[in-house]
């Protein structure tokens, strides 16, 4: 059995009356792929913004490797190992496949200075690296294609290079799959599992799609007007009564 690298302890966020993510403990284990499901306005983004530091919680606590973490901001988290992969905004659109991983690279090495005195050495790290990171992306072959160019899939992709950039432990992926045509689902399923079985990560995902669910998640945690209604292995989220009532109504 795996250890708990991120937790949170009854975190709670109100948006004045209205209670978006309301006393959820959530357990994560290392290593694992913890799928983060639920119907639209369930709270799962919240629940993201939360754990990542994009929102301060009303109350409650989150730990990433028995660390207090709460309410501290996202580019501390995120130097402690724990990376959230945001939607399309993180990628600059006029620039290449490569030249925005190599950004993400070179804001993340934060030793790196970038002078005009030792400016060559530090540029092939860079560049080597973020090659690196496109070949384990399944970008290689995409490197000089603007971003912009990208096919939706491929998109994906690079949100996720982005997000390896400082080699975290964990990534938080919000929908990693959506505006992803069919053929392109799989080469994401694949590589989410590479991110875990090869890589050792961690990985959080929110995500629509059950059949997704089903193939990658190890943990699935269902969520309903702001709480966790159920949790259990793919199967038996599937196999819930209560989960069923609120995908399928009565
Ligand atoms: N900044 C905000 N101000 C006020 N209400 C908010 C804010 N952010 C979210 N909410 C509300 O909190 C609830 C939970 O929203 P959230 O986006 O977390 O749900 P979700 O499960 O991610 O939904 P979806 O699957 O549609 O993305 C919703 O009722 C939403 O309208």
């Amino acid at each position: 059995m795996s250890g708990i690298i991120l937790r949170t302890e009854n975190l709670t966020k109100s948006f004045g009356g209205l209670v978006a993510v309301s006393n959820v403990n959530l357990k994560v284990a290392q290593g694992t792929v913890h799928a983060i499901i639920g119907p639209n306005g369930a709270g799962k983004t919240t629940l993201f913004n939360l754990i990542t530091g994009v929102l301060k919680p009303t109350s409650g606590k989150v730990y990433f490797e028995d660390r207090d973490i709460t309410g501290k901001p996202p580019h501390y988290i995120s130097s402690l190992g724990l990376t959230r992969s945001f939607q399309i905004y993180s990628i600059f659109p006029n620039l290449t496949v490569l030249e925005n991983i190599r950004l993400a690279v070179q804001a993340k090495w934060k030793n790196v200075r970038w002078d005009f005195i030792h400016p060559t050495s530090h540029y092939k790290d860079v560049v080597w690296e973020a090659m690196r990171i496109a070949s384990i992306t399944g970008l290689y072959g995409k490197t000089n294609i603007l971003a912009s160019s990208l096919t939706p899939g491929d998109k994906r992709k690079l949100e996720i290079a982005i997000a390896l950039a400082g080699n975290p432990k964990l990534i938080a992926l919000d929908e990693p799959t959506a505006g992803v045509s069919l053929e392109e689902v799989a080469p994401i399923v694949r590589l989410i599992k590479k991110l875990r079985d090869e890589m050792k990560k961690t990985v959080v995902v929110i995500e629509h799609k059950i059949d997704v669910v089903l193939e990658v998640a190890d943990k699935v945690s269902v969520m309903n007007q702001g709480s966790i209604l159920a949790e259990g292995s793919p199967k038996e989220i599937v196999e819930n009564r209560e989960v069923q009532k609120i995908y399928l109504g009565e």
